[in-house]
């Protein structure tokens, strides 16, 4: 059995600050569904969200950025080679990335991609429940893009893949666990709503793209970005009517926690 702990309030107030001071430039490349929540939420959140996705120049701005996402939504061949040139640009530069890999298991040429994007050695792989007991080898996936699993059944998965790829691996769900094999983080709270505006879980994964690029402790970085989101979760559904005023909600709740919010 994993120990878990849960990340303190005054780490999450700890790496808040420093994303808000240090506004790290996030490369994006990822879905054509959530670029817009995933733009807004870095800049809500304090850092600085840029789509550089073409072939000619997104390996070039890996060396410009502080921190790189990879997400494999809407994957085809042109846009699969530039993840994978990505991939390797911010491997060989030591510059923090993120891998979401979106369906896992459902179909067999994405898995593929996923796999070989996994042995570029990512940080961190984000993924829903039934995408990360997939890549560990338990289950088939989940129904197209969503979780058929709770993420207290993915954590075991979760610090196996983790000690595998010697990377970060966060798995959301009720719960979120944040591990690296031998430390693991809880973060609990927010609010189902969540679930029913798309893209939260895409642009969380670019969120600790952001949190990671603020400091060398990226285990209680990612950590505490997902404490900070349960957190603006639970603000925004109280503050909503259900998903459309949600996602404002949410935005607002991004923007206006302060660090010392989380002292308390
Ligand atoms: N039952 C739940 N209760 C509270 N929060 C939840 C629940 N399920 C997921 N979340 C939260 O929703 C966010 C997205 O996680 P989820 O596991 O749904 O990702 P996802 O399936 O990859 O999302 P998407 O593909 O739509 O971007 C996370 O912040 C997570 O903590
Ligand atoms: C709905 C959807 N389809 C492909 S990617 C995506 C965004 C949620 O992962
Ligand atoms: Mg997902």
């Amino acid at each position: 059995m994993t120990a878990v702990q849960f990340i303190p309030g005054s780490s999450v107030a700890e790496y808040l600050s420093l994303v808000r001071r240090k506004n790290p430039l996030i490369h994006c490349v990822t879905n054509e569904v959530v670029q817009e929540i995933t733009a807004n939420v870095l800049l809500a959140a304090g850092a600085s969200p840029a789509m550089v996705v073409g072939e000619g120049e997104a390996e070039d701005f890996v060396g410009i950025c502080d921190g790189l996402s990879i997400n494999v939504g809407t994957p085809f061949s042109m846009r699969v080679q530039i993840m994978k040139a990505a991939a390797r640009k911010a491997r060989e530069l030591g510059k923090p990335w993120i891998l979401d890999p979106v369906a896992a298991g459902a179909l067999v040429w994405r898995d593929k991609i996923i796999f070989e994007l996994m042995r570029t050695g990512p940080d961190v792989i984000r993924g829903n429940a039934s995408e990360i007991k997939f890549l560990a080898g338990q289950g088939s996936g989940g129904k197209g893009v969503d979780s058929m699993d709770s993420s207290d059944s993915a954590l075991q998965a979760a610090v196996e893949l983790a000690e595998h790829y010697s990377s970060i691996v966060v798995v959301t769900g009720r719960t979120d666990y944040i591990t690296d094999g031998t430390t693991t983080y809880s973060a609990e709270g927010g609010n189902p709503l969540i679930t029913k505006v798309v893209g939260t879980g895409c642009s969380l994964s670019t969120l600790i793209a952001a949190f990671i690029s603020s400091t060398d402790s990226k285990l209680e970085a990612a950590a505490a970005c997902c404490a900070y989101v349960k957190k603006a979760s639970e603000k925004a559904a109280s503050d909503s009517k259900g998903p459309g005023s949600f996602h404002a909600a949410y935005l607002d709740a991004l923007y206006n926690l302060k660090p010392e919010d989380f002292n308390a």
